[in-house]
């Protein structure tokens, strides 16, 4: 399912926190959302999410024009802190937030156990949530975003505080829930590794909203064995297989490469270039 978002704007009093800002979110597509502290990332998302009403704007699903009430049925949304009842289980959690999507209790427990199991939380099931690490609070909340199967999903900071195995499985599954079609959008500081996930980028800043071009080629380190990383060797190419197909060739010439890994992020680059507005 695509989502569609046209002149969203938001004020808070006097300040304007998100100005006429437009994504489109396709369907099968991750996209990532960076801007500096305060360009009104998490303002957009929960417009989104159908959770905030814009003060003036248009959302569409499917280029149906679509009010709040439609938005929260379609979309999972991931915020950045978990904040929910501490004291009840994980399976609690996940059971209430079925059951307030019009599930079953006999359906939403089902539903609670699949993803627990999705998120390597089984063995927390019956713990109350208090109990459970920064990482793993993070990982639940991933659980209840898809609570009700989302086929638009909206995630502030997914990754903050997860470690690197976690991470990964959280990027296999945005991936494998983008080839079943859902729509992904990713809001992260962590650039490098946004830029490997996504499809598309749209940068905010002061509000605003535009498309970043995907970055064209990037730098890799090339050291042979015994070189120090200093005299180690950068090049640039256009993707992957360019770089595979050189480091093959060198190798073919008795090359004694011990390390060729990618080292820049043109997407942070285009970021750091950006980022004069932080408040
Ligand atoms: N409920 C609110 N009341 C008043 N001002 C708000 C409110 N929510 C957000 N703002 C303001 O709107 C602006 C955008 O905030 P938002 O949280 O959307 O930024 P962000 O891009 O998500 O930032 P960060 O990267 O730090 O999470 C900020 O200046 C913030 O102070």
């Amino acid at each position: 399912m695509a989502l569609t978002a046209r002149g969203l704007t938001r004020t808070f009093g006097r300040h304007v926190a998100v100005e006429h800002a437009s994504v489109t979110l396709k369907s099968g597509s991750i996209t990532g959302l960076v801007g500096p502290n305060g360009a009104g990332k998490t303002t957009l998302l929960l417009m989104l999410a159908g959770l905030l009403a814009p003060d003036s704007g248009v959302m569409e699903l499917d280029d149906v024009e679509a009010e709040s009430a439609q938005l929260r049925t379609v979309v999972g949304w991931m915020p950045d802190v978990f904040g929910t009842w501490d004291s009840l289980t994980a399976t609690e959690i996940l059971i209430l937030f079925g059951r307030l999507h019009g599930r079953s209790t006999q359906k939403a427990r089902v539903r609670a156990a699949e993803l627990l199991e999705l998120v390597h939380l089984n063995e927390f099931a019956d713990r109350p949530a208090h109990e459970l690490s920064r990482g793993q609070k993070q990982r639940l909340g991933f659980a209840r975003a898809l609570a009700h199967r989302p086929r638009v999903l909206l995630l502030d900071e997914p990754a903050s505080g997860m470690d690197p195995r976690s991470r990964r499985e959280l990027r296999d599954q945005l991936r494998a829930m983008a080839d079943r079609g859902c729509a992904v959008l990713i809001s992260s500081h962590i650039l490098t590794e946004l830029s490997e996930m996504v499809d598309d980028v749209v940068i905010m800043t002061a509000g605003r909203t535009r498309y970043s071009d995907r970055p064209e080629g990037s730098l890799w380190r090339i050291r042979e064995a015994g070189q120090s990383a200093a005299r180690a060797t950068t090049m640039t190419f256009a993707d992957e297989e360019t770089a595979a197909r050189h480091l093959g060739e060198l190798i073919t010439a008795g090359a004694r490469i011990a390390e060729f890994s990618r080292i820049d992020s043109a997407l942070e680059n285009t970021y750091l270039a950006l980022d004069t507005e932080r408040t």
